[in-house]
């Protein structure tokens, strides 16, 4: 492959990595819903340590740095409780 078609591929994994955190926010914004409608409040921490483990063990399971896959997930619950608030 070519270092073109191989940036190409990469163009592609990147649209729909975005493509997929977008669709994780607009389930988050449901959840903000329901978590108003239950007088919950937006953070459970055990939740959050549950989706931490989660992409901790599917890290390893495609051999990818688990602290790097959780940083990455650490952003993203963070970016939804952000969103939550402003939706509350
Ligand atoms: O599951 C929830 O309750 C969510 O709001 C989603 C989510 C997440 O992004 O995974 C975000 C905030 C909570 O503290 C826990 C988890």
């Amino acid at each position: 492959m070519s270092l073109d078609e191989l940036r190409d591929e990469i163009r592609g994994i990147d649209h729909d990595l975005v493509e997929l955190i977008a669709r994780r926010t607009y389930v988050a914004d449901t959840i903000a819903q329901v978590k108003d409608e239950k007088d919950l409040p937006t953070t459970d921490e055990e939740q959050e340590q549950r989706v931490m483990d989660r992409a901790g063990e599917n890290a390893e399971q495609y051999d990818v740095d688990a602290n790097l896959v959780k940083a990455i997930f650490r952003l993203l619950i963070e970016l939804n409780k952000v969103e939550q608030r402003e939706s509350r």
